[in-house]
């Protein structure tokens, strides 16, 4: 099965989550960054991953802009949905359905959070000033779940043989 992990990144999490899964899937895996590549040509892909991650309440515009454009031809592919955040529970899960369209969420086979890092190195002055006042300090951290992302690929796996 032909795949594309399709993300864009902030910081480096999403990215290295998009990594991860290539590395974990079976089939044949091309891993897109909407930075890079603005409008990748996806027909010839049977399944699609898609991944962001939120930075003031909402996901990257270019992964919002991208689902947009390829609506209908996206709603004729598996379709797995992922993204990196820091908040938990329910607000991480409202998060998620502000992030993608209901439409595209009931048709997803596999869909998940994989939390998210802090990482202060990586962000500018205004990010910083943000991050500690709502933290309470600049040290690193991470709620990066590998364990979620692992059990995002079984069962993507899993039901695209059954879709
Ligand atoms: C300036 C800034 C704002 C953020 N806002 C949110 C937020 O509103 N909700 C949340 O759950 N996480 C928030 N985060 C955490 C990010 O989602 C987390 O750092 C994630 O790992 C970023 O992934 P990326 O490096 O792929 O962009 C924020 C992070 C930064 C630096």
């Amino acid at each position: 099965m032909k795949t594309a992990i399709i993300y864009a990144s902030s910081h480096g999490t999403t990215a290295k989550a998009a990594t991860l899964l290539s590395e974990k899937l079976t089939g044949d895996v091309t891993v897109i960054d909407l930075k890079k590549t603005k409008l990748p040509e996806i027909n010839h892909y049977e399944a699609i991953i898609l991944g962001g991650s939120i930075h003031a309440g909402m996901m990257q515009r270019k992964v919002t802009k991208f689902i947009k454009l390829n609506e209908n031809v996206l709603m004729t592919k598996k379709i797995g949905l992922f993204l990196c955040c820091m908040h938990e529970g329910d607000q991480a899960k409202a998060q998620f359905e502000l992030a993608y369209p209901d439409k595209l969420r009931s048709h997803s086979i596999s869909n998940s959070l994989f939390g998210g890092e802090f990482i202060f190195g990586k962000m500018n002055f205004l990010e910083k000033t943000i991050i500690k006042k709502m933290k309470g300090d600049t040290v690193d951290a991470s709620t990066f779940n590998e364990e979620a992302l692992s059990e995002f690929v079984q069962k993507f796996q899993q039901n695209s043989l059954t879709v």
